[in-house]
Formats: structure tokens, C-alpha cells, sequence
């Protein structure tokens, strides 16, 4: 097997985000500036490299119907709704309506607010709630670890074919699980079972906080 991988610094690093299509897109810029004056909590947006990711699975695999799995300011949902052709439908579930207002007006900014239906609440009981015969082209599941095996159980029947996983390294916390690190030992578990899940085929890319695309099998 080959080792061969580049370790990235901040120099790369930043040289990666500024060499993207819409690096410079205002809207973006904006809502990632009052997303940074929230403080510390900002941290749980997605990073730029991964919302350009989300743009172009989106509109790779033409999807129509998606769910963002935890929303925040909606910077993930702005990347995939815009990915749609005219007529997509994406799910997005929050449980704090403080994220979902200021999202909300950047999608109203963005002219996406009718492609965008946000869902308030335990994002749990709110793909229990959905319709059966529901089905998505693809998921962002994004939200509470603790949750993330029971999100991914509850979507899969759902799914048409392709969803991601976000903060699968949990800064690098999935390697050193100690027992009082509850989140990371399930994001550790479930690592695992995702690579032997035969129901789909996976990968877990090291670029974010460890991003898993899993395609569903036919
Ligand atoms: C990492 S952030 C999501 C980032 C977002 N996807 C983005 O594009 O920037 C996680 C979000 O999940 C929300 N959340 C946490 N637990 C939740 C739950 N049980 N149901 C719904 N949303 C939840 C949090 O309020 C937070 O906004």
C-alpha cells in the first residue's frame, strides 16, 4: 500500500481556498463575515475548500432533493441549493432558530429561498416526521455526533444515491479514544462500519475535518 501523501501548512492550505471557481463570491464572503462575528461557535461552519466541495458533488450527480443534516448559518445549504438545477428541493434541519433566521436571509439574498425549506427542531424527530415515500438525491449529515449512526440508518432507506458525512476526523480525536470522549468514540465506530457496510461504497477523504462520501448501492 503507498504511504505517499503531502502534509498541508497554512501556506497551501490557504493557497487551495483561493484557487477555487467563486472564491471570491460576495455573498459568501458576507455571510462567512457575520458567521465569524458570532465568535467562537463560528468554528462549526463548514470551510470554504468543502463548501465548493458540496457545490460540485451536487451538481455532479444532478441531484434534485437533498437534506442538510444541521444547518448553522447556512453556508452548506447556500453551496448545495445553488447547485440544483431550476427546480431542486433541499430539507435543511436545525435546531436553533437563531442559525436559521440569519440563514434564512442569506438565502433570501442568494434567491434560493424558494428552493430551501428549512425544518426547525430536533433534527431526530424531523426525519422520523418526513413522508414515507420521501426520497433524496443527496444528504449533509452535519449536526449532533452523538446522532450520526441513527442519521445515517433513518437516511439510507431514503437515499437515491450519494450522501456526505462531515468532521469524520473530529480533529483527529477518532485515533485516541478515550472513553470520557463520547463523540469521538461513535464517529470512531462508525468509521469502521462504514467502511465494511456493503449496502454502500465509501471513502473518507482527509480534506476539512475528514469528509465520507458514501455512494448507495444499487
Ligand atoms: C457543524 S454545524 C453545521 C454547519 C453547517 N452545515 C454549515 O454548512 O456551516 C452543526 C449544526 O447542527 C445543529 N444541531 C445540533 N444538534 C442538532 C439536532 N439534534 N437537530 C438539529 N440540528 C442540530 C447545531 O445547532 C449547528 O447549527
Amino acid at each position: 500500500m503507498s504511504l505517499t501523501f503531502y502534509p498541508i501548512t497554512k501556506e497551501l492550505y490557504d493557497y487551495a481556498v483561493c484557487h477555487r471557481t467563486y472564491a471570491s463570491d460576495p455573498l459568501m464572503q458576507k455571510l462567512r463575515s457575520e458567521t465569524m462575528a458570532l465568535g467562537e461557535i463560528s468554528e462549526m461552519a463548514i470551510p470554504p475548500e468543502e463548501e465548493s466541495f458540496l457545490s460540485i458533488l451536487v451538481a455532479a450527480c444532478n441531484a434534485k432533493t437533498a437534506i442538510e443534516v444541521g444547518t448553522f448559518t447556512g453556508i452548506g445549504s447556500i453551496a448545495i441549493a445553488r447547485a440544483f438545477p431550476q427546480y431542486g428541493k433541499l430539507v435543511g434541519c436545525e435546531i436553533n432558530p437563531q442559525w436559521i433566521a440569519l440563514a434564512y436571509k442569506c438565502w433570501k439574498e442568494a434567491g434560493l429561498e424558494h428552493k430551501i425549506e428549512a425544518k426547525l427542531g430536533p433534527a431526530l424527530k424531523t426525519i422520523q416526521e418526513l413522508e414515507e415515500e420521501v426520497r433524496f438525491d443527496f444528504a449533509f449529515i452535519d449536526a449532533d455526533k452523538e446522532n450520526y449512526e441513527n442519521y445515517y440508518e433513518l437516511l439510507l432507506p431514503k437515499m437515491r444515491q450519494n450522501g456526505l458525512l462531515d468532521n469524520m476526523f473530529w480533529r483527529g480525536r477518532v485515533l485516541c479514544s478515550e472513553k470520557s470522549d463520547k463523540d469521538a468514540l461513535v464517529l470512531n465506530r462508525l468509521n469502521d462500519k462504514l467502511s465494511n457496510d456493503t449496502r454502500i461504497e465509501s471513502v473518507l477523504l482527509p480534506i476539512a475535518d475528514g469528509v465520507v462520501i458514501a455512494r448507495k448501492k444499487s
